[in-house]
């Protein structure tokens, strides 16, 4: 068991009562979970400040309480004040679990778009390469080849250390993570030696809880500010935010592009429903992947697998064999030809480039048909958006229920109904009920039309009301495909 004095090494903080000598039994932010013995950091959240619950974690046999404040009442526990016990709390949990990320390079993607598919590519590369690997993503988590169900795109400090230090324990030798904005913002990756940083992109997204653009970029760009020198920043140099990310990096500045000057470049030669050929810095490679973003995906992916040392002539063959994402782009088709594709585009940026990918290779005979809603309790700013652009791109348009929550889906429904325009009206429809809103275009579609379910992706479940339902968008397509 570790003593306070180990899992405080290297922080500056006051002891302001009680013993460094104690020894701890297991770090909590949250009072509920407090057992004897164990610390209690108390964190300002954004609903409530955990300083308020320190009596309850007492209570609860707290022997150590670390706090903001110096005026707390602890009783006979140990009180330690620091400045920012949100960040402190990951340097805590790296000490606890023996700084698990110093023996492992960790890579962090970050982006409005794409995180979950070049993570997850990434783990898939390295482990076709021959390495033990982690994966940290929105989808699941991984040890080595062992899943566990993802609470959050980036859990909190303490889970993310817990899990490095078992991948470590379990021999990975990588680990590939998703760093997303409230993340970086709420310091959960406080603690972590990364290795390299990725920047896919930036658009409109989670102003429900920056509040504003620049603060969002603001929170993106504190993660490449605070990257190592010993680290590499990778950035999109065709995405006007990309070179602002490196503009206060310590970190080598790398970058991947289509069309400016880049260090790591690709070209499009052909694009199919099934697949891309590209000529990835001069080497042409077959992939299993549609749409443009996707080629931005993959460059990064094989740019990052030669920064962290790996040899073209490795990477290329197993990025061949690399197939889509759970819920990105995935296609199924009905025995009379009709296609449908599975997207989690659920920002109007993604669900533009998602629509761009599936113009790029029609043949111009057939209809799109889109299946799109938007989340309740989420920024409310992107539902006529996500409208306009499925309106734009598509033939026939279906505005559906995603996740409610616990919004009303109709006035949701509603809220997106004001980015269709007067004369486009007569291609939308609305349906409620995300079954019979695919179900309606499966029977619209003829065979070759392509019909885009977008928003959900690899979900399986759907939100009403605080309850989480099953549902499955390629289950119920299947379903559907099957009885035709
Ligand atoms: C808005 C938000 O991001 N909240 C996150 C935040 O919680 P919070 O600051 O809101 O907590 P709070 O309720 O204000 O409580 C403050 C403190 O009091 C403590 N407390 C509270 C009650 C009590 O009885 N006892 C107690 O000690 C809490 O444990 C906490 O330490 O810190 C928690 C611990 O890290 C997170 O679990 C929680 O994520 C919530 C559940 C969430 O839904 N977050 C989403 C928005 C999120 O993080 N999403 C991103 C990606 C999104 C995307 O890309 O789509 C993600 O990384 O998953
Ligand atoms: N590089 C990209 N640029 C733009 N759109 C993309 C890109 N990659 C994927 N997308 C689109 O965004 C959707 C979400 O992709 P992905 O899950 O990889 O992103 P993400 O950043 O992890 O999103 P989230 O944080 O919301 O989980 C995809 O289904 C696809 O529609």
């Amino acid at each position: 068991m570790k003593t306070l004095n180990e899992i405080l090494s290297g922080l500056n903080y006051e002891l302001v009562s009680g013993d460094l000598s104690v020894p701890v039994g297991q770090i909590h932010f949250d009072s509920r979970k407090v057992a004897r013995g164990d610390v209690f950091v108390a964190v300002s959240g954004t609903h409530v400040d955990g300083h308020a619950y320190i009596p309850k974690a007492l209570e609860n046999g707290a022997s150590v309480i670390v706090a903001e404040k110096s005026d707390v009442e602890v009783g006979a526990s140990t009180l330690v004040r620091m400045d920012h016990t949100a960040k402190a709390m990951g340097l805590l949990a790296a000490n606890y679990y023996g700084n698990p990320s110093a023996n492992l390079k960790v890579v962090g993607v970050t982006g409005t778009n794409g995180k979950t598919t070049i993570a997850t590519l990434l783990y898939r590369l390295f482990k076709k390469v021959g390495y033990k690997a982690g994966l940290i993503s929105t989808i699941k988590y991984y040890v080595g080849d062992e899943e566990f169900p993802a609470t959050h795109t980036t859990p909190d400090a303490l889970q993310i250390q817990s899990l490095m230090a078992d991948m470590v324990d379990a021999g990975c030798q990588y680990c590939f993570m998703e760093v997303s904005s409230h993340a970086i913002d709420q310091d959960r990756i406080a603690g972590i030696e990364f290795d390299g940083g990725i920047f896919t992109n930036l658009t409109h997204d989670h102003l429900d809880y920056h509040k504003t653009f620049a603060e969002y970029l603001k929170a993106k760009k504190k993660f490449f500010d605070n990257l190592p020198a010993t680290a590499f920043a990778l950035t999109n140099g065709d995405e006007k935010n990309g070179r602002v990310m490196l503009q206060n990096t310590k970190a080598v500045q790398k970058t991947y592009a289509l069309k400016s000057l880049a260090d790591f470049k690709c070209k499009v030669l052909e694009k199919h429903l099934d697949g891309m050929l590209l000529d990835v810095d001069g080497t042409e490679v077959w992939t299993h992947f549609s749409g443009i973003f996707n080629a931005y995906n993959l460059l990064s992916v094989y740019a990052t697998a030669l920064l962290l040392g790996e040899k073209a002539d490795d990477v290329l063959p197993a990025m061949s064999e690399l197939r889509p994402v759970a819920g990105r782009f995935e296609i199924l088709r009905s025995p009379d030809g009709k296609y449908a594709i599975v997207d989690y585009a659920h920002t109007p940026d993604a669900l533009k480039n998602v629509l761009s990918g599936i113009s790029e290779i029609r043949t111009g005979n057939e209809q799109v048909i889109t299946v799109v809603g938007a989340g309740g309790d989420r920024d409310k700013t992107k539902r006529p958006v996500m409208a306009k652009e499925a309106v734009l791109q598509s033939d026939r348009v279906i505005l559906t229920s995603d996740n409610p929550r616990t919004e009303v889906p109709e006035q949701i429904i509603a809220d997106m109904e004001v980015g269709v325009e007067a004369h486009q009206r007569k291609k939308v429809l609305s349906i409620v009920n995300r079954k019979e809103a695919i179900r309606t275009a499966c029977m619209l579609a003829q065979p070759g039309d392509i019909i885009l379910v977008a928003g959900k992706g690899h979900e399986d479940y759907q939100e009403i009301n605080g309850v989480k339902y099953h549902f499955d968008d390629k289950e119920v397509i299947s379903e559907i495909f099957n009885a035709i």
